[in-house]
């Protein structure tokens, strides 16, 4: 087994340059080989992050037969590094780490062309997906659920050409996305949006938004393509919406006054906020969002630039592991 033990001072440059330094992951091999080889690529950045679980999770899978490789990225973007590289021989890529690290391996995947399977360990401040695809938490579980390698289609959605796989919004969210300090939400985690949330609701004028979903208008304040059931945590803001099923559903909320924000919050809280007021939901293959002015847009909780945004499903899904 070619393990290399969760260290917390990997963050810091060893000399090894980034991907290789996966050892067993790069190596050439039999395709049944291959089919063994894991690579947990982990973020030790992330909400919650424990070097600790990652090591009972590679102990399991190396009892259990599976040659597996840990890499501790030391910057952003290295996942979708690893992810993209076609000389990636490794059955599974496990990304340990929030949305926004699962994020960038969907989007590497789009330039590999034999991405491996894809399976998410859960940390992370939000992770929406984990909520999503009702992932294990304990190692144990997530070790058993990489060794069975039951799969489904991730299907994800496009903003402009770039993925996501839970949801892509502009408006009064995507600008708290954009507003909340990388060390606010590290110490405060969750709680960092809903401070910034209530700064952001008090103090901002907002803009129209004018989105055309499969050819029909809609004027609203806020419009979330999502591909997610859950926003936000377990929080359901769709019920059709499914991250296996192909299609797109589009949520957009006519007002975005302080007070309306505080009723959407806590409709959103409760499960209602399909029936509350100014809140529609429809199901639709092809969206633009655009305004006047540039409106803040995110995707998958992290900052992506202003309106306009064209959004669509991409064509072919991943396999990601599932429970
Ligand atoms: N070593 C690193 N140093 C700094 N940033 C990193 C590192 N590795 C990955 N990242 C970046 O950190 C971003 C956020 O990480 P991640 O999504 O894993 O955790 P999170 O922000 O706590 O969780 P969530 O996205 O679920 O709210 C990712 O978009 C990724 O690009």
């Amino acid at each position: 087994m070619a393990l290399r033990k969760p260290d917390p001072t990997a963050s810091k440059d060893d000399g090894a340059g980034g991907a290789r330094e996966a050892g067993d992951a790069f190596q050439p091999g039999t395709a049944a080989e291959a089919v063994r080889r894991v690579l947990i690529v982990a973020n030790p950045t992330s909400g919650g992050f424990r070097a600790a679980r990652l090591d009972a999770i590679c102990d399991r899978l190396g009892r259990s037969g599976h040659s597996v490789s840990l890499h501790l990225t030391r910057r952003a973007g290295e996942i979708g590094e690893i992810a993209a590289n076609p000389g990636l021989t490794v059955g599974v890529l496990a990304v340990a780490g929030g949305d926004g690290s699962v994020n960038e391996a969907i989007t590497g995947f789009q330039s590999n062309r034999t991405p491996p399977d894809l399976a998410v360990i859960p940390s992370g401040t939000a992770n929406v997906l984990a909520a999503e695809l009702g992932l294990p938490r304990k190692p144990e579980a997530i070790a058993g659920m990489i060794a069975r390698r039951r799969t489904a289609p991730l299907h994800y959605g496009l903003a402009n050409g770039r993925p996501f796989v839970l949801m892509a919004s502009a408006g009064v969210d995507a600008e708290v996305v954009h507003a909340v300090p990388l060390a606010l939400k590290r110490r405060f985690g969750k709680l960092a949006y809903a401070m910034v949330g209530i700064e952001v609701a008090l103090s901002r004028k907002g803009e129209d938004l004018t989105v055309i979903a499969d050819g029909e208008t809609i004027r609203c304040r806020l419009a979330v393509a999502t591909k997610s059931r859950c926003y936000g945590g377990p929080f359901v803001i769709c019920r059709a919406a499914s991250v296996t099923e192909p299609g797109l559903h589009l949520v957009t909320l006519e007002r975005d006054t302080a007070l309306s924000a505080l009723r959407y919050v806590v409709a959103l809280a409760l499960g209602r906020l399909d029936r509350a007021r100014g809140v529609r939901v429809l199901k639709a293959e092809h969206i633009t969002i655009s305004a006047d002015r540039r409106v803040p847009a995110q995707v998958d909780g992290d900052p992506f630039g202003v309106t306009p945004l064209t959004i669509e499903p991409a064509a072919v899904p991943v396999r990601i592991i599932i429970p």
